[in-house]
């Protein structure tokens, strides 16, 4: 029996890839440095797999900013705007970071390709853009590379690919008339020439990912999973194939897959237990297939519970024997931070919540575990670590910690008025329109201005107690009087105070919540050089003091704007969050739906006319499966309505999503029933908007002007455009102005520039309007 792992986490456990991307980005490295940096991570992450005892290494894991980006590059799927970086003696580099983060340079002007959610992760990767006929040619050698600097440290790994059917379905097609899937046939070949030039170096195992077999799949998108795997099994006969599903089962495409002629399946036995009966009860299970139980789960921090695994691998040893038998985490390790023996700080993770948590290097040491377990190898080190484990997970589920009966109490009180607003909204706009009296086309941000280094060093000093309370509290007041005053100038309608007393939207929460705790190193990539801290939920979550009111009310008093108060919503702090597995997720976000009404109406309270609750996760948190979405739709849709309704009809509730592809669900998003909703827009030029053609959405809507996620800085012309675009859809009555999303990643000059312009953009508009009329 073997072991093996999908993926490793690529940061480095100090973030040291990201501190070196940003040093290159910013000319303060060289590309030398910054390779020097990806070698080093790579080969800690191949000695520790292997000192870790997983017996089947990956390879092609890593990447500078994005797999589906590296994928890109390697079949040169490289969108026709970006040929004046290939022939410009660039080196591939610049072309890798321009399609990544748009470039703006020496008359170079670029847009950045889209980014959007990795399945139902906080993982964002790089849309492919696919065009009719499109010929693809293999262009980069990463994986080979990769491949060979494993192989010289004495490690043969198994090189993971984006499989071609999931690279096809992961893009968008950029031009009507075709339907990316029919490119299979231009793309395969490139593939072959990869498998080709692998298999020359003696490659034994490819793993190809196809987690779209975890989704709801058409007949030709199952065809093309069938023609893939037959032609590569056809050409290369001695290969070992492992096809890796994981986030879901593999639902309605387990016949195809089943029949599919691989060496290994993956399957994702924690997201779905009750597969493993299908697959091993199957006739077409093929008495040759291996399976890869995927027991350990890749995207939670709980420790295992090695009973319930070793009960499953007992099952399926049982049916097909040991030698086939392959234990593993339930998906890449990716989404999991590096390392618990970094956390040496009991203020942040107390020592009895930490014995309940496995991180990536834990992870392996719990594949290895239950493989030896099995085998019987070292065998009493290995029932001692049998036994800690159960230990450790007896107590969870007895800790006087976790249970809190007034929070049980107060969700199983909730009545249906807790989840309605006193009017609706055509009665609530009158009230609301009266008491802010804003323009046509109302301008605002998202909620967070330029976390610049100052203002995270102040912070790291801090909390380090190198910088007393008193000095750090001046300096955010001195950031949010500035930003303020930066608004109002720039006449910007609805303000915002800038979040600068956060470090991160769902991690400040986490921070003041009860039944959360925080890790100091637990970092996970977001995207690119991003990375999030997500807080771990325990227990029963409750509010003990108000959250935001200070800085609110304090931005509030300082001008006569309406300032918004910013509020992470309840889905969001869910889904951010590593969360509990012990109670249903529903409970644990009714429990967060509570925690936030008492803060929206506490900053009602406070004098906040308008208040922001932020649910940017909410279409992430979709089931990959469509019938799985209405269970899913009607309680996170109901936790929002719980946070947002305590409040009087004069107070005007937005909410803000990003990255979101809501066409199927729009009517769910519409019985959020927010005054107003501010979306992500401009990367897809207003695209998402398609969906208002034939649903009216009943209430108001800032689609965002400009990309926030690159350093570009929009023209007015192009916003004016989006706007025009926008109003297409909206009626004018009914839109606001705004960016895509926060402006933490910016820095101050872009941002001043910018948010310049998209006031101009909207004065336009409304004189636009005033001609018209
Ligand atoms: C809106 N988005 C978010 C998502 N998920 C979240 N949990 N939060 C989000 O905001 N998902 C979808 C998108 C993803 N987008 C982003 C955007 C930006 C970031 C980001 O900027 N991440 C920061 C880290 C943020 C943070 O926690 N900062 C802390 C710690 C700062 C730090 O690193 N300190 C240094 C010392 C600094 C010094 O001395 O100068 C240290 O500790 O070593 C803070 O500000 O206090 C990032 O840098 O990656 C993420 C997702
Ligand atoms: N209010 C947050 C939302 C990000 S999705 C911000 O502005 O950063
Ligand atoms: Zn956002």
């Amino acid at each position: 029996m073997k072991t093996t792992n999908l993926g490793y986490p690529r940061i480095g456990s100090n973030r040291a890839l990201k501190k070196a991307l940003e040093n290159y980005w910013s000319g303060k490295a060289t590309l030398v440095d910054l390779e020097e940096t990806a070698k080093n991570i790579r080969t800690e992450n191949w000695l520790l797999q292997q000192e870790k005892g997983i017996d089947i290494i990956p390879s092609n894991d890593f990447s500078l900013y994005d797999q589906v980006l590296d994928m890109c590059m390697t079949v040169n799927a490289i969108p026709k705007r970006y040929t004046a970086l290939q022939q410009k003696n660039h080196a591939t580099q610049d072309l890798y970071f321009a399609m990544a983060r748009g470039i703006q340079k020496d008359g170079i002007d670029l847009t950045a390709m889209e980014m959007t959610k990795w399945f139902d992760t906080n993982y964002h990767y790089i849309v492919p853009e696919f065009y009719k006929n499109q010929a693809f040619s293999y262009c980069n050698s990463k994986i080979v590379d990769e491949y060979k600097e494993a192989l010289a440290l004495g490690i043969k790994t198994k090189p993971v690919l984006i499989g071609p059917v999931s690279f096809l379905l992961l893009g968008k097609e950029k031009e009507n008339g075709f339907d990316r899937i029919d490119l299979l046939p231009n793309l395969l070949p490139t593939y072959l020439k990869i498998i080709k030039e692998l298999s020359a170096l003696n490659v034994e195992h490819i793993q190809f990912d196809e987690p779209f077999l975890a989704t709801d799949l058409t007949n030709k998108d199952r065809e093309a999973i069938r023609y893939t795997y037959q032609t590569i099994a056809d050409k290369f006969p001695d290969l070992k194939i492992i096809l890796a599903n994981y986030f879901d089962c593999f639902g309605e495409n387990l016949d195809t897959v089943l029949e599919l002629p691989v060496h290994t399946l993956h399957l994702d036995l924690v997201r779905c237990k009750l597969q493993l009966d299908d697959i091993l009860s199957s006739k077409k299970l093929n008495k040759n297939t291996h399976l890869s139980l995927g027991v350990i789960d890749g995207r939670n921090i709980w420790k295992n519970n090695f009973e319930d695994s070793l009960a499953l691998i007992q099952k399926a040893i049982a049916h097909v024997g040991e030698e086939r038998i392959t234990i593993a985490p339930s998906c890449s390790l990716l989404h999991s931070p590096c390392d618990l023996d970094l956390e040496t700080n009991e203020t942040n993770l107390s020592a009895e919540v930490k014995q309940w948590l496995a991180f990536a290097k834990q992870k392996l040491e719990e594949v290895n575990t239950l493989r030896n377990f099995i085998t019987k190898v070292n065998l009493s080190k290995t029932l001692e670590k049998v036994n800690e484990n159960s230990a450790a997970n007896a107590e969870r589920k007895i800790s006087k910690s976790i249970h809190n009966p007034k929070v049980k109490d107060r969700v199983k009180a909730l009545t249906k008025k807790d989840d309605q607003r006193l009017n609706g909204f055509t009665q609530r706009k009158i009230i609301q329109q009266k008491a802010l009296n804003l323009p046509l086309y109302p301008t605002t941000t998202i909620g967070s201005f330029p976390q610049t280094k100052e203002v995270r060093s102040q912070r790291a000093n801090f909390k380090k107690g190198n910088t007393t309370p008193e000095a750090y509290h001046s300096f955010i007041e001195k950031e949010t009087r500035e930003t303020i005053a930066f608004q109002e100038n720039i006449g910007l309608d609805v303000l915002v105070h800038g979040e600068f007393e956060r470090n991160d939207m769902v991690e400040y929460f986490g921070e003041q919540l009860d039944g959360f705790a925080f890790t100091s190193f637990g970092w996970v990539q977001s995207y690119g050089s991003r990375c999030v801290k997500p807080p771990v939920i325990y227990g029963d979550v409750s509010r003990e003091n108000p959250m935001t009111v200070f800085w609110s009310s304090f931005a509030q008093s300082i001008t006569d704007k309406p300032v918004k108060g910013m509020l992470t919503g309840p889905v969001t702090i869910l889904q951010w969050s590593f969360v509990r597995n012990d109670q249903p997720r529903s409970e644990t976000c009714t429990q967060i739906a509570l925690a936030i009404r008492d803060e929206v109406v506490d900053l009602e309270k406070a004098g906040l006319s308008i208040i922001q609750i932020d649910e940017p996760a909410i279409r992430e948190g979709l089931p990959l499966r469509k019938e799985d979405w209405k269970t899913y739709l009607d309680w996170a849709v109901k936790a929002f309505r719980i946070s947002a309704s305590g409040v009087k009809d004069e107070t005007q509730i937005h909410t803000h999503m990003c990255y979101s592809e809501f066409n199927d669900i729009i009517e769910h998003i519409a019985a959020m029933d927010a005054d107003v909703i501010t979306i992500e827009c401009s990367r897809s030029q207003m695209e998402l908007l398609d969906v208002f053609r034939e649903f009216k959405y009943p209430n108001e809507i800032g689609p965002g002007v400009y990309d926030i996620h690159s350093p570009r800085v929009p023209d007015r012309s192009e916003m004016v455009a989006l706007i025009e675009k926008a109003k297409e859809y909206i009626a004018p009555e009914h839109l606001w102005v705004n960016p895509d999303c926060g402006l933490k990643t910016r820095h101050w000059d872009e941002t001043k520039k910018a948010l310049i312009e998209m006031v101009a953009a909207a004065q336009e508009c409304r004189q636009r309007v005033a001609v018209s009329h």
